[in-house]
């Protein structure tokens, strides 16, 4: 894990000790106290420097975020405690079968994080496509993405195996999507952890309102009602190395998340990769930082934020914010070193994303400022976030 000490453009270098230094991450990381305490101009700059940053890369590491130490650990208490029942136990809660509803277990396999990616970005596509083609693949079957890149019409196919179990959680108050729940109090600090959670995507969704120019801080928030999000545990079992440097199994292929912004908390389990954003194919390594969370655009925001992917921006590149693909797989130890010795076992790795997403009759179009001429019209059809997830959910469970 970095021991992460450096700051954020905003954050006035006298408060920082000698021996702090820049990480080599190329994610880039921002610190959110001068947001919470600073004044209009260090809020600004926060906003900005967030803004920025979910602009050149998708993906920020964000420090002093408002969820405690504390708290984190006991949400990690609980989601080893959870995924530790014996099977029989965690099956009490089964995710139900169809994509209607995405709440309770999902044990290793069920969950198909499979994106076809068409180098034209066109998503319409890319969905039917995934539900012709045989979902229940499940040993990893990936081409290259940076071979195809360039060929707007040959699908690039990332079928894999996703070897993780999870438990979803949503608000209690959500009749569409309810709660399955399991006899355990783990579901009572869930809970409370989800209601803490989005206190602070509601700053983070502030700050990059403020960032993108929106004279209305709480334009985004109005959209979300805290009703549609999304809690996940997530268990990555122990399994063979040998798999996954032969590419037999991967702990979760490439995939971009749908909805408005993901809040990641990793243990210090290593092996998340966001693609590069100058080399498509590439993937870097988001190596977790102490008491850092990661944030990641989704989908809906990058429509919202007009920002096109792939091919057309290659071509002209509209600067808003964007959606990253992004996967778990060798930690980079292992990738570097090899491995010696066949039965070495990787292990256990837990992780806690929160999805941000808009109440689902919000109507996701883009943002007049950021269609500002005829280089940067609409690029997509504005699409109600329940319709939007209906299409991207068709892949994913079986
Ligand atoms: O486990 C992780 O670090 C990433 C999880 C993720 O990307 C997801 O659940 O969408
Ligand atoms: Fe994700």
């Amino acid at each position: 894990m970095y021991d992460y000490k450096a700051y954020s453009a905003c954050t006035p270098h006298s408060t920082h000790s000698k021996n702090e230094t820049m990480s080599s991450t190329p994610i880039p990381v921002v610190d959110l106290r001068l947001w919470s305490d600073g004044s209009p101009a260090d809020r600004k700059c926060v906003a900005s420097e967030l803004t920025e940053a979910c602009r050149r890369v998708g993906f920020v590491y964000v420090r002093n975020h408002g969820v405690s130490d504390d708290l984190l650990a006991e949400a990690f208490t609980w989601a080893k405690k959870l995924f530790d029942l014996p099977r029989e136990m965690k099956m009490l809660a089964p995710h139900p079968p169809g994509t209607s509803v995405h709440r309770g277990y999902s044990w290793p396999g069920l969950e198909k994080v499979s994106q076809i990616i068409y180098a034209d970005g066109d998503e319409e596509r890319q969905v039917e496509s995934r539900r012709v083609s045989d979902v229940k693949v499940c040993l990893s079957i990936s081409f290259s993405l940076a071979t195809f890149f360039y060929l707007p019409d040959i699908p690039l196919f990332s079928f894999l195996y996703c070897s993780c179990e999870s438990y979803e959680i949503g608000s209690e108050d959500f009749a569409q999507q309810p709660n399955v729940w399991i006899p355990e109090d783990v579901l009572r600090f869930t809970t409370a952890f989800y209601w803490r959670c989005f206190e602070v995507a509601k700053e983070l969704l502030r700050a990059l309102a403020l960032g993108l120019g929106l004279d209305d801080e709480d334009f985004f928030v109005r959209f979300h009602s805290g009703l549609n999000n999304q809690l996940r545990l997530l268990h990555y079992p122990p399994v063979e190395v040998e798999k996954l440097v032969k590419g037999e199994v991967e702990r979760m292929s490439a995939h971009s998340d749908w909805g408005t912004v993901t809040m990641l908390f990793q243990d210090n389990g290593e092996g998340l990769q966001v693609e590069d954003p100058n080399q498509r194919g590439h993937f870097v390594d988001a190596t977790p930082m102490n008491g850092a969370l990661i944030l990641n655009v989704g989908d809906l925001l990058m429509r919202w934020s007009n920002r096109i992917c792939y091919i057309h921006m290659l071509r002209s590149s509209p600067d808003y914010l964007k959606s990253t693909l992004h996967r778990v797989t060798l930690p980079p130890l292992l990738r570097e070193n090899g491995v010696s010795g066949k039965s070495l076992m990787m292990q256990s790795r837990y992780s806690i994303p929160y999805f941000v997403a808009p109440d689902p009759t919000t109507i996701v179009g883009c943002l007049a400022l950021c269609a500002d001429g005829a280089d940067n019209s609409p690029r997509y059809p504005p699409i109600t976030q329940q319709e939007y997830a209906k299409m991207r959910a068709r892949g994913q469970y079986i």
